[in-house]
C-alpha cells in the first residue's frame, strides 16, 4: 500500500498543461518537425490565412512572401496581404493564443480549421530564435495600422505584447503583414516553398502571389482570373454518417426542447416529414424531451438516421474550383511544359462523411514536356491548399494506387501502385471539415466515402484520357497509311506511265480502294472570343455513304451562333446530330459551326461519333455510345457498377475504339 506522503506527492504533481506548453513540446504534431518543414509551415499558415480572409471579404488576393537569410540557420519571413485586416483588439489573441480562431465552430469550407496555425508559427519562431514576431494590420475604416511585437507566454497560452503602436499604412486600404524570425533550412524542389506557392496558384487562379526568395529572386504567379471562388455558406451539420459522440454533444448543446424540433432545426436537409420518419425508424416518439435523450436513446436515434433516405448535402457550403478554373489554373502555371492534353476536369456532386459535406474534383494533364519514364506527378489539394508531405498516407494517393490505370492508357505494373507516364493527376477535396491524419494537415484520412468519390472521379477523368489516346493512336496510324498511299501511288503511276508512254491515270478510284475508309477530320480555331469548328468527311470507300454524325459541345456557357448545316437534332443544348446527305465515293463533305462565349481552353478537341454506318469503315470518329442519351449529363454513373476483377488484357467497358482498330487492322 503506498504511504500517505507518496500519495500526497503524486496528487500534488498532477497539473494542468496549457495547450501552448503541450505544442511547444510536441511541435511535430503541428508539422514543425524539421528545419525544412518549419519554414514551409510558417509560410503556409500565413498564406492560407490571407487567402481565407480575402475570400471571406470578397477581395481578390494580392499576397507577398519574402524570405531573407539572417545567418547560417536563421531566416526572416514576411507575408503580406490585402485582406480585410484584423481589428486591433483581436490582434493579440490571433497571433498570441493557440486554439483561438474564427473557423473552428463554423460548418463551412475554409483553409483554416483549428485556430492554431499562425499562433503556432509565432511560437515556433520564438522558440527557435528567441525573437518576437511583428504583426501589422489595418481594417478598412481605420486611419492607421496597428503594429505589435508579440511573443507567447506558453505556460499560460496568452499573448505578451512587447511593443505596440499605430503607424500610417497609406498604400493599403486594408491588409495584414506578419514578420517572424525562424531557424530553418531553405530548399528548392518538390517540397519547397516555391512549389507550395506554385501549386497554390494552380488551385487559386484568382490570387496573385509574389515570392522573393533568400537570393533575392522574384517570382510572380499572376492572377489567371478575376472571378472570385463562390462564397461558401455556413451550414448546419448533415446527419448522414453522424458519429454517436457528435450526436450526443449536439443534443446537449441544443436550445431545442423536443426531439423533432432538434432534428429539424439543428441539422441541414431534415424537413418535418423526414424528421418524423427518423423518429419512427428510431422507435422514439417525436415529442420526446431532448433532456431525456441518454446514450441508449441517442444510439437508437443514430440507427434511425441511418435507415432514412436524406437528401444529399447542399453544395453552397462548399467552394469547388470548378472545371473551368481547374483547366485555367493548370494551363496558367504549366504553360512552360506545354502538355498535349488536358482531360476535361470532373467535379463530383457533394456527399457527406460523418455529417460533413465534401466533394471531389479531378483533373488530368498529359504529354508535352512531361517526363514519360517516371511515375506520374500527383498534385493533392484539400480546400484549395496543396499537400506536399505524407503522400503515401493520403486517401488521394491510395485511391490513385488502387485504380487500374492500364485501362486509361498509363503504365502500371500489375494494375496497382502509382502509374508511370507523362501525366499529372490533380485531386482536390473540398469539405466543411477535411479529415486530416494529423494537426499538421498534410494528408487526408482514408475514409471509405471519400476514397470512393475520389476513385469515381479518377475513373471518369481517366476515360477522357483513354479516348484521347485512342484517337491519337488511330489517327497516327491512318495518317501514316494515307501519306504513303498519296505519295507512293502517284509516283509509281507517273513512272509507269512514263515507261509505257501513256497518260497518267486518274488515281482517285485506286486510292479509295486501298484506303477503303470514311476519314473524318476535325479542327477548332479560336479568334476574338469565337470558336470555329470544322468537321471534314472524306469518303475514301468505293460506295456512296449516308450516315449520322454526332458531337458534344462543352457544357459551360456554350452558345451556338451559326452552322453550315443545321443539325437534325439538338439534345440538352449540347448534343448535336446531323443526318448527313449522301456522300458519293471519293467526295468530300464539310460541316462547320461557330460558338460564342467560351474561354479559348474550354474547347480544343472535339468528340465525334457516328451512327447508321459500320464503324469499321470509319476513321476519326467513334461509334455512338449506347448511353448517348446520358452522356454529358452524367457519364460517370457507368462506374456505379461494382468493379469486376479483370485480366491484364481485358477492359472494364466495351471499348469501341479498340474493336474498330482491331477489325481495321485485320
Ligand atoms: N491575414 C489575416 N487576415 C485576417 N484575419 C486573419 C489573418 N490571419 C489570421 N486571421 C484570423 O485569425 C484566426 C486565427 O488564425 P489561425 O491561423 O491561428 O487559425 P485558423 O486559420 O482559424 O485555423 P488553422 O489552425 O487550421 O490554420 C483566423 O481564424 C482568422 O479569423
Amino acid at each position: 500500500m503506498p504511504s500517505k506522503t507518496t500519495t500526497t506527492k503524486t496528487v500534488k504533481s498532477q497539473k494542468d498543461i496549457s495547450v501552448s506548453e503541450f505544442f511547444e513540446k510536441n511541435r511535430q504534431i503541428l508539422g514543425f518537425d524539421s528545419p525544412v518543414k518549419s519554414l514551409l509551415m510558417g509560410v503556409k499558415e500565413a498564406v492560407d490565412n490571407s487567402l481565407d480572409a480575402c475570400e471571406e471579404a470578397r477581395i481578390l488576393p494580392d499576397i507577398l512572401v519574402e524570405i531573407s537569410k539572417m545567418d547560417q540557420k536563421e531566416y526572416k519571413v514576411t507575408i503580406e496581404d490585402n485582406g480585410p485586416g484584423i481589428p486591433s483588439a483581436a490582434m493579440p489573441n490571433v497571433f498570441g493564443r493557440l486554439l483561438h480562431g474564427s473557423r473552428f465552430h463554423a460548418v463551412r469550407q475554409s483553409r483554416g480549421q483549428q485556430g492554431i496555425g499562425i499562433s503556432a508559427t509565432v511560437m515556433c519562431a520564438q522558440i527557435t530564435t528567441g525573437k518576437p514576431a511583428t504583426a501589422r494590420s489595418k481594417v478598412k475604416s481605420a486611419e492607421a495600422a496597428k503594429e505589435i511585437d508579440i511573443i507567447i507566454d506558453t505556460k499560460k497560452n496568452t499573448p505578451v505584447i512587447l511593443r505596440e503602436e499605430y503607424i500610417p499604412w497609406n498604400e493599403k486600404e486594408s491588409g495584414t503583414r506578419i514578420t517572424f524570425y525562424m531557424s530553418g533550412r531553405y530548399i528548392t524542389g518538390k517540397q519547397s516553398i516555391y512549389e507550395y506557392l506554385r501549386q497554390t496558384a494552380i488551385v487559386n487562379p484568382h490570387a496573385s502571389l509574389t515570392f522573393i526568395d533568400p537570393d533575392g529572386h522574384k517570382y510572380i504567379f499572376e492572377r489567371a482570373t478575376n472571378e472570385l471562388p463562390p462564397q461558401s455558406k455556413e451550414i448546419k451539420p448533415h446527419p448522414d454518417g453522424i458519429e454517436l459522440g457528435t450526436l450526443m454533444n449536439m443534443v446537449n448543446a441544443s436550445s431545442e426542447k423536443s426531439l423533432i424540433k432538434f432534428l429539424q432545426n439543428d441539422f441541414s436537409r431534415i424537413s418535418e416529414r423526414v424528421a418524423k420518419e427518423i423518429c419512427s425508424a428510431a422507435g422514439i416518439t417525436e415529442t420526446t424531451r431532448l433532456s431525456t435523450m441518454d446514450l441508449e436513446k441517442c444510439k437508437q436515434l443514430q440507427d434511425g438516421i441511418g435507415k432514412v433516405k436524406i437528401m444529399a448535402p447542399q453544395s453552397d457550403c462548399l467552394s469547388p474550383i470548378g472545371e473551368n478554373l481547374i483547366r485555367k489554373g493548370l494551363k496558367h502555371v504549366l504553360s512552360d511544359i506545354k502538355p498535349e492534353y488536358y482531360a476535361p476536369p470532373i467535379t463530383r456532386d457533394p456527399k457527406s462523411h460523418s455529417g460533413n459535406p465534401f466533394l471531389v474534383e479531378v483533373g488530368i494533364v498529359y504529354g508535352g514536356g512531361l517526363p514519360s519514364d517516371q511515375q506520374v506527378q500527383i498534385l493533392r489539394f484539400a480546400n484549395r491548399v496543396p499537400l506536399l508531405y505524407q503522400q503515401g498516407a493520403c486517401a488521394i494517393t491510395k485511391a490513385i494506387e488502387a485504380t487500374d490505370w492500364r485501362r486509361y492508357g498509363l503504365e502500371q505494373r500489375g494494375g496497382t501502385g502509382i502509374p508511370y507516364g507523362p501525366a499529372i493527376i490533380l485531386v482536390h477535396i473540398a469539405s466543411t471539415k477535411i479529415p486530416f491524419t494529423s494537426e499538421a494537415k498534410e494528408a487526408v484520412s482514408a475514409i471509405p466515402q471519400i476514397q470512393e468519390e475520389i476513385t469515381l472521379a479518377l475513373k471518369a477523368c481517366g476515360r477522357s484520357l483513354r479516348t484521347h489516346l485512342n484517337k491519337k493512336e488511330r489517327k497516327k496510324k491512318t495518317r501514316a497509311k494515307f501519306e504513303i498511299v498519296q505519295v507512293i501511288i502517284p509516283l509509281m503511276a507517273e513512272k509507269t506511265a512514263n515507261v509505257l508512254g501513256k497518260p497518267i491515270p486518274d488515281l482517285r478510284g485506286t486510292i479509295t480502294k486501298i484506303m477503303n475508309v470514311v476519314w473524318i477530320d476535325e479542327s477548332i480555331t479560336y479568334d476574338k472570343g469565337k470558336h470555329r469548328a470544322k468537321i471534314t468527311i472524306y469518303n475514301y470507300t468505293p460506295k456512296n455513304q449516308k450516315f449520322k454524325l454526332h458531337t458534344v459541345l462543352p457544357k459551360e456557357g456554350t452558345s451556338l451562333i451559326s452552322y453550315s448545316l443545321n443539325p437534325s437534332e439538338v439534345k440538352d443544348d449540347i448534343k448535336l446530330t446531323w443526318d448527313l446527305p449522301r456522300i458519293a465515293s471519293t467526295e468530300i463533305f464539310e460541316i462547320s459551326f461557330e460558338l460564342n462565349g467560351l474561354d479559348k481552353e474550354a474547347y480544343e478537341e472535339m468528340d465525334i461519333y457516328v451512327s447508321n454506318i459500320n464503324p469499321v469503315d470509319v476513321m476519326g470518329a467513334d461509334p455512338l455510345p449506347g448511353d448517348w442519351d446520358l452522356q454529358g449529363v452524367n457519364f460517370t454513373e457507368v462506374d456505379m457498377v461494382p468493379d469486376v476483377e479483370i485480366s491484364e488484357e481485358e477492359d472494364e467497358e466495351p471499348d469501341y475504339d479498340e474493336t474498330e482498330e482491331d477489325l481495321y487492322d485485320e
